[in-house]
Formats: C-alpha cells, sequence, structure tokens
C-alpha cells in the first residue's frame, strides 16, 4: 500500500522516479483534470488492494495518505479528528487572510465557528428564502436573455454570480447584484481564485511571478477595503456602540458580519478594550479583531459561494444526460409548486414547501455524490494511527497529508457498487436511505470539521432547480468551445484546450479552481422551454 520510488541516494534519481510514477499516471487524463480523480486509477493501475493507501512523490507534492475507505474516512475527519494540514492554510491566506475559518485549528477555529453558528440556525435560513428565490429570479432572467439571443454562454459564471449575490446578503447584508453589473470586491475575488496554486504541479512557479504576486496583493486590499467598509459603517451605526449593555442594543439581523461584532462587543464589555474604546470618539474597533473579522467575511464569501455556483451547474447537466429524472423532478414540481408563473411567490410565502421537493433533494445529493466540489485535507500526528477495518492493522499518520478525496469515495465500486458511476437519485429516497454505504457519502464531511453552510447550499440548489427546470431546456454546448472563447472569462485561456480532452468520455470533467468547477465553466445552450 506504499507507493514509492526510492532507490536511495542519489536523490536525483528518486526525483526522476516521482516524476516517472506522476508521469505515467496522469498520462491518461487531460492536463487540467482536478487531482481527486487521480486516486482510484492509482488503485486500479498499481493494484493496490486497500482503500488507502501512502503515496510519496515528493517534491511534486507532500508525502500523502490517500482515503477513500468509508471506515477509515471516519476515523480521519470524526473519531481522530485529525487537525488540518498547513497546506490548507497556504491555500486560503490568499483568499481570506491568515487565521481564516476554513483552514485553522484549536481555539482560533473554535471561537470563530462559535461566533457563527447562529447565522445558520435553521430558522434564520428559512427567514433568508424569499431573497434567494429574489435573486434566482434575476439568473431565470439571464437565461431568457442567453435563449432570446440563442449564444452559447458559461453556466458556472452565471450560477456564480447568483450565489455571490446571495452569499453578499447571507454575509454583509448587501445586494452586490454582480448579475447585473461587475463588483470591484467580487472581481477582485474571481482573479484570487485563479492565482492560487490551482495547477502548481504543472506550473511550480506560478507562485512565483511577480505580476501574480503584485496582484494577488492587490486583490487582497482591494477585498479587505470593501468589506472592512461595510464593517466599520455597520460597528459605527448607534445601535453597534460598544459598552451598551447587550439587552439595549437593537435586534440585528443574523447577517455574519453583525455576528462578529456582536460576539465583539459581548468580549469587550468590561475588559480592557472597551476602556480604551469608550474614550475614542467615534469608537474603534480594536485593530486586531477588524482584521481577523475581515479574514472570517472573506472565508464565508469564498466558501458560500464557490462550491454552490458549481453544483447547481452539475445538477442541471445531469438532469440533461438523464430525461426520465428530468421528467420526474418536472413532475414533482409540478404536483407541488402549482404552475411555473405562480411558484416563486408560493415558495416565497411559504418556503416550508421546499421540504415537499423529496425527489428534487434526491437531485442534488446524488449531484454532490458524482461531482463534489471539495474533500478533506487533514495533517498526521506522531502517534495517531489509522486502523484497517478488515484487518485490524494500525498505520501512522505522522508527518502525512491525510487526504479524504470525496470523488473517489463517492465513485468506489467497493462502497457503491456497480452503479458508483451511476446518475440515480432515487439511492436517496427515504425507502431507499438504509441501504446507503455507512459513512461512504460525505459531500460536506463530518464531525466538529464538517461544512457549516450545507443547509443553505441545499436550499439554495433546490431553489434554483425549481425555478429552472420546468422553464428551460439546458444542453451543455462542448462541442462549440469557439464560440464564447471570447468572453473574458479565466476559461477561455487556450493554453488548456491542447491534448486530452476528455476524462474516459466525460467532457465536463472537474477542474480545480478554487473548488471543483466544470471544465471551461460548461459552455451552455439554453432554450425557454414554457
Ligand atoms: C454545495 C456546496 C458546498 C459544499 C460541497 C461544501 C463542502 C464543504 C466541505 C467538504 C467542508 C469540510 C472541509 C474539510 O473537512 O476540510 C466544508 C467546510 C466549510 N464550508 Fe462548505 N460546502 C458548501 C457550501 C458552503 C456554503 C454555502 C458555506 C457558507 C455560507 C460554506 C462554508 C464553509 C465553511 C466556513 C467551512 C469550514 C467549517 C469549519 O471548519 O468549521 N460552505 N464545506
Amino acid at each position: 500500500i506504499a507507493l514509492t520510488y526510492a532507490p536511495g541516494p542519489p536523490g536525483h534519481s528518486m526525483i526522476w522516479g516521482h516524476l516517472k510514477i506522476m508521469g505515467s499516471i496522469m498520462q491518461d487524463v487531460p492536463a487540467r483534470v482536478h487531482p481527486h480523480v487521480i486516486p482510484l486509477r492509482i488503485k486500479e493501475k498499481y493494484n493496490i488492494e486497500t482503500d488507502y493507501f501512502y503515496l510519496d512523490v515528493w517534491p511534486l507534492a507532500d508525502p500523502m495518505l490517500h482515503v477513500f475507505d468509508p471506515d477509515v474516512a471516519q476515523q480521519v475527519t470524526v473519531d481522530l479528528a485529525l487537525p488540518k494540514h498547513s497546506t490548507m492554510a497556504d491555500f486560503m491566506i490568499h483568499l481570506a487572510g491568515p487565521g481564516d475559518m476554513v483552514s485553522s485549528n484549536g481555539p482560533h477555529w473554535k471561537k470563530w465557528r462559535t461566533i457563527m453558528n447562529p447565522g445558520f440556525a435553521a430558522s434564520h435560513l428559512i427567514s433568508l428564502v424569499p431573497g434567494i428565490v429574489d435573486d434566482s429570479l434575476i439568473f431565470c432572467q439571464r437565461m431568457v436573455e442567453h435563449a432570446e439571443k440563442g449564444e452559447i454562454f458559461r453556466l458556472e459564471e452565471n450560477a456564480t454570480r447568483l450565489t455571490v449575490d446571495i452569499i453578499g446578503k447571507v454575509t454583509m447584508d448587501l445586494k452586490l447584484n454582480t448579475q447585473s453589473a461587475p463588483n470591484e470586491m467580487v472581481t477582485a475575488f474571481r482573479e484570487q481564485v485563479q492565482l492560487v496554486p490551482n495547477e502548481g504541479m504543472l506550473d511550480p512557479l506560478a507562485m512565483w511571478r511577480p505580476k501574480g504576486i503584485y496582484k494577488r496583493w492587490r486583490n487582497g486590499r482591494v477585498m479587505n477595503r470593501y468589506i472592512g467598509k461595510v464593517l466599520d459603517e455597520r460597528f459605527a451605526r448607534a445601535d453597534n456602540i460598544a459598552g451598551r449593555p447587550v439587552g439595549e442594543r437593537k435586534q440585528r439581523k443574523r447577517v455574519m458580519i453583525d455576528l462578529a461584532l456582536d460576539a465583539y462587543q459581548s468580549q469587550q464589555s468590561g475588559g480592557e478594550a472597551e476602556k480604551a474604546q469608550v474614550n475614542t470618539n467615534p469608537p474603534q474597533m480594536d485593530a486586531e479583531f477588524r482584521r481577523a473579522a475581515i479574514t472570517q467575511i472573506r472565508t464565508f464569501v469564498f466558501a458560500g459561494h464557490d462550491t454552490t455556483s458549481s453544483t447547481i451547474c452539475y445538477a442541471l447537466y445531469m438532469l440533461q444526460k438523464n430525461p426520465e429524472c428530468m421528467a420526474r423532478i418536472r413532475q414533482e414540481h409540478d404536483e407541488n409548486l402549482g404552475g411555473v408563473e405562480s411558484a416563486p411567490q408560493l415558495i416565497k410565502d411559504d418556503p416550508h414547501i421546499l421540504k415537499k421537493l423529496d425527489y428534487t433533494m434526491c437531485v442534488v445529493r446524488e449531484t454532490l455524490r458524482l461531482w463534489p466540489a471539495a474533500g478533506a485535507v487533514r495533517g498526521g500526528l506522531p502517534g495517531v494511527m489509522i486502523r484497517d477495518p478488515k484487518t485490524g492493522e494500525s498505520y501512522p499518520t505522522e508527518n502525512f497529508l491525510v487526504w479524504v478525496p470525496h470523488y473517489a469515495l463517492h465513485r468506489n465500486p467497493n462502497v457503491w457498487g456497480d452503479s458508483a458511476n451511476t446518475f440515480d437519485p432515487s439511492r436517496f429516497l427515504a425507502q431507499n436511505e438504509s441501504k446507503l454505504p455507512e459513512n461512504g457519502y460525505r459531500p460536506f464531511e463530518k464531525g466538529q470539521r464538517n461544512c457549516i453552510g450545507q443547509e443553505l447550499a441545499l436550499i439554495e440548489a433546490r431553489i434554483i432547480l425549481a425555478l429552472t427546470v420546468r422553464s428551460f431546456e439546458f444542453q451543455a454546448a462542448y462541442d462549440s468551445l469557439d464560440e464564447p472563447k471570447d468572453d473574458g472569462s479565466y476559461y477561455a485561456d487556450e493554453r488548456w484546450r491542447k491534448g486530452k480532452q476528455d476524462l474516459d468520455g466525460e467532457e465536463a470533467y472537474q477542474i480545480l479552481v478554487g473548488s471543483a468547477k466544470p471544465r471551461e465553466g460548461m459552455p451552455t445552450r439554453v432554450k425557454v422551454r414554457l
């Protein structure tokens, strides 16, 4: 189960051996494919019996322990609760700043998770539904415009603007309106996602080019300035002034930025910083807290839109490719949501109606199985061992980057049987749920580091499906990549059009751009249906 080429000194031949291993693994896949497709291929190529193995291809990557066995995955993220690996922080620092909630560990992580948790309470999320419906209607309007022009567009770009608009409200109570016009903070964010080490393995110098370094610094400033201004404005409001007893403060919405300010005020009450603060006029926020709050808001803006947008794209894609599933979801909407015209208002008036859309939820769950947007990366610890569920033998984690690639787990035939690669939403119906493999489905991970935004993502995905599948026919247009090639998006980069362009016949394979995104942003044609 240990795959490495280690002939001993001189190190040069070891590096050459590692390059050869990676070269032979990568030769059958498109250059830009998301690394999470690789573990299953390694297993097959090297006849590895277990569903976990060590891979050491230093210096191309950290020594790794790949895990796509459900039981071992559960040990890694839940039972042993291994901490986040430092590479996560190296990645997130460019998007969020130092100490973000996704990559940090220990008391700092715990503090911020506790502060932000109320923002994801079920009652609060339901109150967001009308706003999400409004944003989704703008998305539908954009689809009508694309249909009228008969043009091919990148669905992922549209879905991203939608999810960004939603997350703007959730985090900052702001209408970013990126579906209507560009927004400087979002533009900086989008560029930053493309400047982080996505294709690092292919281009190790990518992070060291002066132009890239400058752009990352500039984007960081734009994002900090924008969010900092919103934070300061909210802090300056009369009802936010620290030192005022909590009961006397006006009840605020549970948006992230206010939750952070609330925490700040509670923390300050009676403390040293409060004394310093009440003496300044107007009161000023402690600089360290301000920096940390901006980092967390940036974290939520990133984590809260990137993953959900690609899930929306893949759900619409899988429905196109599976007409019987499309018929069934449309029928469910006919039965529960009335006519296409009245559905948006119906959902706004009674958000709980979403709970009746069982099959729609199954479509989203199955989409997340086949096309998971993320994975889990942990750091091994001295003396902390994983245990083989079959043999009971223990193996070390120390010095390894422990990776649970959800794609490999969710498509592992040992876990999901012969239908591992088949789109079958009905496996998630209540009557079939007992047959689901234990711990084999974890698109949002499990345990204390599970996804804080999962319920919000599921609400968003169901709403957008409820408002689109009966109104539009979507058709992926990978046959016409030239048409959107001048749209100025990152996907338009011609470098990636060379060489192999499908993964075992699948053209819409995932690539790594922040999270797992559809290749080329999923070029699409759309027609209005009703
Ligand atoms: C379909 C959409 C989404 C998917 C597939 C997804 C997936 C995940 C996964 C797998 C993790 C755990 C990563 C790990 O264990 O290393 C995670 C964590 C996280 N997600 Fe999501 N996510 C989604 C949507 C969202 C949304 C909408 C938000 C915010 C509004 C969000 C915010 C976060 C945050 C802050 C964390 C870190 C939590 C912690 O460590 O305490 N995610 N997500």
